[in-house]
């Protein structure tokens, strides 16, 4: 990007800031474009010089981090999982509508070409009717390889595979079987089940499977799609891909055809 500076904050402290700066930014930047290393996020956010602010903190700070930002009229790009509930993305995206203030949650899988040729084929027909769905993203590496007080494992960080890393699950189901079809006839699905199994020692999920069910089909709307969303860290969405043949973590069934996706997604 050019012409861009990026102005940090810390939630901890002005030192770790500006040890932020002095190793991420000035390198990249060069020292003529001066980067000011800020102690809080109030500050940051008071800049007038600031056009947008990134929200990269735990999941469990995206609501009061994104809630700052857009009450100093910042427009905000935050990362996934935007929030830690449906109300609080609801009341994040009210404040950004009534300021009309740009707000966007970080999901660069949605934006690769290969997601883009995927909902286009459907679009398209070329596999007919949306039947039913899966997708899978696992990453088979224990809970037990992070320290309880990590935020992928922490209850207090949001912590837990559907936030980091079923939503990537879910952002497939949701492009192909909802995204796909016109705002007008598009309909929220049911949630008809779900499962997860809790991390011993923390509590949150290592592992979450959810079965939807989206009343309308793409991309004609003549019945109605299952879809299941699995996430895990204990196991890996394809463990033999690089000795014997793959699996895919995406398979999206049509009446005449299917598309399948390798990951990780
Ligand atoms: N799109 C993608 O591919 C990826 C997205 N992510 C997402 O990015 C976000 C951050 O993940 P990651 O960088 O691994 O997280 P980290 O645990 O590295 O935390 C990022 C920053 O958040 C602040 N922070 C950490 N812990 C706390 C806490 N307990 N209370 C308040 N602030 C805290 C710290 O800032 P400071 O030092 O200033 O205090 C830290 O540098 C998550 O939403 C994650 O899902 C993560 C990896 C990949
Ligand atoms: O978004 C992510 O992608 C890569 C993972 O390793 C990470 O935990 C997650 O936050």
């Amino acid at each position: 990007m050019t012409n861009a500076k990026t102005p940090p904050a810390s939630s901890s402290s002005k030192q770790s800031a500006e040890e932020y700066v002095e190793q991420c930014v000035t390198p990249m930047q060069g020292k003529e474009t001066p980067c000011t290393p800020y102690g809080t996020y109030e500050e940051l956010v008071k800049d007038p010089n600031v056009d947008v602010i990134y929200v990269g903190t735990p999941h469990s700070h995206h609501y009061q981090n994104c809630m700052l930002a857009l009450t100093n009229n910042k427009p905000v790009l935050c990362e996934k999982a935007i929030t830690v509930n449906a109300a609080q993305a609801t009341a994040l995206v009210k404040e950004a509508k009534q300021r009309k203030v740009f707000f966007m949650e970080a999901e660069w899988t949605r934006y690769f070409p290969l997601s883009i040729a995927v909902r286009q084929k459907i679009q398209q027909e070329q596999i007919g009717e949306v039947v039913r769905m899966s997708a899978d993203l696992s990453t088979g590496e224990a809970p037990e390889i992070y320290d309880t007080g990590h935020r992928n494992v922490n209850k207090d960080l949001a912590g837990g595979a559907l936030l980091d890393l079923g939503i990537y699950s879910l952002l497939w189901i949701f492009q192909t079987v909802y995204h796909t079809l016109p705002k007008n006839k598009r309909k929220p699905p049911q949630v008809r089940g779900s499962a997860m199994t809790p991390e011993p020692r923390t509590g949150a999920d290592e592992s979450t499977t959810i079965l939807l069910e989206f009343p309308v089909s793409s991309p004609t709307g003549s019945r109605n799609t299952h879809a299941i969303a699995t996430t895990a860290m204990r196991v890996h969405f394809d463990h033999a891909r690089e000795t014997e043949s793959a699996t895919p973590a995406v398979r999206v069934q049509g009446d005449k055809g299917e598309i399948q996706v390798f990951g990780p997604i």
